[in-house]
């Protein structure tokens, strides 16, 4: 099996603008990206990260420019018949249990859906399927398998439902999350704010000096 992990680390987390600013974004979205990659590699799987741009990592790196699905459906025909995963890199809760099931479901089409009708990871385990990511990707998806005649299964997974998308998913990475991603959270000073209701997130203000050590937690 080819495990596949989309990235573009050019202006990433645009959700994240009220929180994180530019510069911080790109540093959070590449420690989620270490911590996607080694959930992967624990599995016993190795990951190729599908990017739109050079990056200085310790994985196979396949370039494509070309925009998330047409680059994802580029994949899975260069695979032919060898199954392909894709795993999206703003998992930074994703686990090795959660990710090995994911892999060991035996299905054509196995979905594992994100909150807000994404798709967050699959496994493509039938020639004619094709990916088409925005919106309500994870209903397309199941679509699209029915249409191939493709047989299909959900992975009820929290670990590998969070993708990190919005300021109130931070909570949950720090809540939950002990790797690269919730560690250059914490080090940033963003933290949790309990009020009623959910815990949301909240920024401390940190003196200047400590910006190298944010950097460092991304080492
Ligand atoms: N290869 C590739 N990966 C992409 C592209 N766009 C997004 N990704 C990756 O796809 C996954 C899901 O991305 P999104 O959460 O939809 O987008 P994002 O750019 O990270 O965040 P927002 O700017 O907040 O939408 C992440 O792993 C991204 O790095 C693209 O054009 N090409
Ligand atoms: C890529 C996209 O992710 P989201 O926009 O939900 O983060 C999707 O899964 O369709």
């Amino acid at each position: 099996m080819q495990v596949v992990v989309p990235f573009d680390p050019q202006s990433p987390k645009t959700r994240l603008a009220g929180v994180l600013d530019p510069t911080e974004r790109k540093r959070f979205a590449r420690a989620m990206l270490r911590d996607v990659l080694d959930a992967i590699t624990a599995t016993g799987m190795a990951p190729t990260v599908l990017s739109t741009a050079t990056l200085d990592i310790d994985a196979e790196t396949r370039l494509d420019e070309r925009p998330l699905t047409s680059a994802v459906n580029a994949a899975l025909e260069d695979a032919g018949s060898t199954p392909v995963a894709v795993v999206m890199a703003d998992l930074a809760l994703a686990t090795p249990a959660a990710l090995s099931e994911l892999f060991e479901t035996e299905d054509d089409i196995v979905l594992a859906r994100g909150i807000g009708g994404g798709t967050n990871a699959l496994v493509a385990r039938h020639p004619d399927f094709r990916v088409d990511y925005h919106g309500a990707s994870y209903r397309d998806h199941h679509a699209v398998a029915d249409a191939v005649g493709a047989s299909t299964a959900e992975i009820d997974s929290y670990r590998l439902g969070m993708d990190i998308d919005e300021p109130e998913d931070l909570a949950e990475l720090l809540l939950h999350g002990d790797g690269h991603a919730a560690r250059w959270l914490r080090t940033a000073g963003v933290r949790l704010v309990e009020e009623q209701g959910r815990v949301s997130v909240g920024r401390e203000p940190i003196p200047v000096t400590t910006t190298a050590e944010s950097d460092a937690a991304d080492d």
